[in-house]
């Protein structure tokens, strides 16, 4: 790897008042990499990001771009935030000529400049559009075409996909991907926020997992795989699998935690009938409390029967959301991230975390693998009543009431099919 990294931080900290949002933070971004920053809300990831682009000063430790002390704004950088912030009374060549206007390219040489940058992401026959009248996905690639026109050696990405829907946001990874890897921009390294474990790891060389509290540095998790790399190989699995451990502070493996998947011959680990709309109720509860809540307290908060909080403190701890510990229950960094997430958001937290639990997984991967993704319950509850016996229906109920949850797959009461929506 190359001896001039890019962005070198040492022992970086942050504060606003009394409160620390980073501390003691070090990180270097070699050229060539594509780093992704994952951890809970607040633990300071566009923080970090706003001070490599030299937005905001740290208030202590040392930020050196190219070996050179940061100051002010560092105009080797560009960021594309979450939302698109393009100007509605702008074209979309427009709102790309504003950026090359403000690097004060000749006016003559911006609107070619513009139209190659749109070409680049991908908008061709869009030029005159305006920002209403394209798509989410659409929009953000315009802020794409705006960040490139920089021509930034270090790219910054703030959750960039995830105002977007699944599909356009699977589309537009893809594409970036594409340019990054053919290197058909002129960026030399990109440094992406995102709360998607299963994105950092299709995208990432090297995953830097963060805590809160104060907003530090857990782990740095390389990923050595190749490109095209595919969610369903065991190695990207296995990565996936260690970023949930750092996420979720678990020791066990996945697998032992989760159990076998069915037809494997071991003993399926059964799904507790937990309704996950009211997780979302629960782990607020234990945020409220600072992320540690005592078991007996936070029993009257729920209501006088124990038995309908049992099965959801055990599917926070499957999900990898808190664990429980001496008569406490304590929210893990994913935890509290989910607490503090939109609707949205905890969808895709916990369609991540459901795709390693192995029931359904193999719904799921049944569904994919049908001709036209939609397969008869009672294919599932054959297959499931060797292993569960009389609960075989019951359990299915709970897979498929969390699958739906997490937009994974739904059931059609009519036909009692299970189905893939997005087809
Ligand atoms: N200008 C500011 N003044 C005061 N506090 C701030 C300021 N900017 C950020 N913070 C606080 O610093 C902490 C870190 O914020 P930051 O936005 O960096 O977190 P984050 O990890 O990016 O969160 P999210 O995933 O929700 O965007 C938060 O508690 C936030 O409220």
């Amino acid at each position: 790897m190359a001896s001039n990294p890019l962005v070198t931080l040492h022992r970086v900290a942050k504060t606003f008042g009394h409160f620390h949002a980073l501390r003691d933070v070090s990180l270097v971004i070699e050229p060539g990499e594509l780093v992704c920053l994952v951890g809970p809300s607040g633990c300071g990831k566009s923080t970090l990001l706003r001070i490599i682009a030299g937005l905001t000063a740290a208030t202590h430790g040392e930020v050196r771009y190219r070996g050179e002390r940061l100051r002010g704004v560092n105009p080797h950088t560009a960021i594309v935030f979450q939302t698109f912030a393009l100007f509605p009374w702008l074209t979309v060549l427009e709102n790309v000529e504003v950026a090359l206007a403000a690097r004060r390219v000749e006016k003559a040489r911006r609107e070619a400049r513009a139209q190659e940058l749109v070409d680049l992401v991908g908008l061709s026959g869009f030029e005159s559009a305006y920002p209403r009248e394209l798509s989410g996905g659409m929009r953000q690639k315009v802020g794409f075409a705006r960040a490139l026109a920089v021509e930034p050696e270090l790219l910054c990405l703030d959750e960039p996909f995830s105002a977007l829907d699944v599909l356009s946001a699977e589309a537009l990874r893809g594409e970036l991907l594409e340019l990054w890897l053919a290197r058909s921009m002129p960026t030399q390294a990109i440094l992406m926020v995102t709360h998607n474990i299963e994105e950092a790891v299709e995208l990432a060389d090297r995953i830097v997992v963060m805590a809160k509290d104060p907003g530090r540095v857990l782990a740095e998790i390389a990923v050595p795989l190749r490109h095209p790399r595919s969610r369903k190989d065991t190695a990207f699995q296995a990565l996936v699998d260690r970023v949930y451990a750092a996420v979720t502070g678990r020791t066990g493996s996945e697998s032992e935690v989760q159990g076998p998947a069915p037809g494997t011959g071991g003993a399926l680990r059964r799904l507790p009938a937990a309704h996950l709309d009211a997780l979302g109720g629960l782990v607020e509860k234990i945020a409220a409390e600072n992320g540690r809540a005592d078991l007996p307290r936070l029993a009257q908060l729920v209501g006088p029967d124990f038995t309908a909080l049992a099965p959801l403190l055990e599917a926070a701890e499957r999900l990898g959301l808190a664990r429980v510990e001496t008569g406490d229950i304590i929210l893990t960094p994913l935890g509290h991230e989910y607490a503090e997430a939109s609707i949205p958001v905890r969808k895709e937290i916990i369609a991540g975390r459901l795709l390693r639990v192995p029931l359904i997984r193999w719904i799921y991967e049944i569904l994919q693998q049908d001709d036209n993704q939609r397969v008869d319950r009672d294919y599932f509850l054959e297959r499931l009543l060797p292993e569960f016996g009389e609960e075989a229906d019951s359990q299915l109920d709970v897979a498929i009431g969390w699958g739906r949850f997490a937009d994974l797959f739904a059931y059609d009461q009519d036909s009692h099919e299970l189905y893939l929506e997005a087809g």
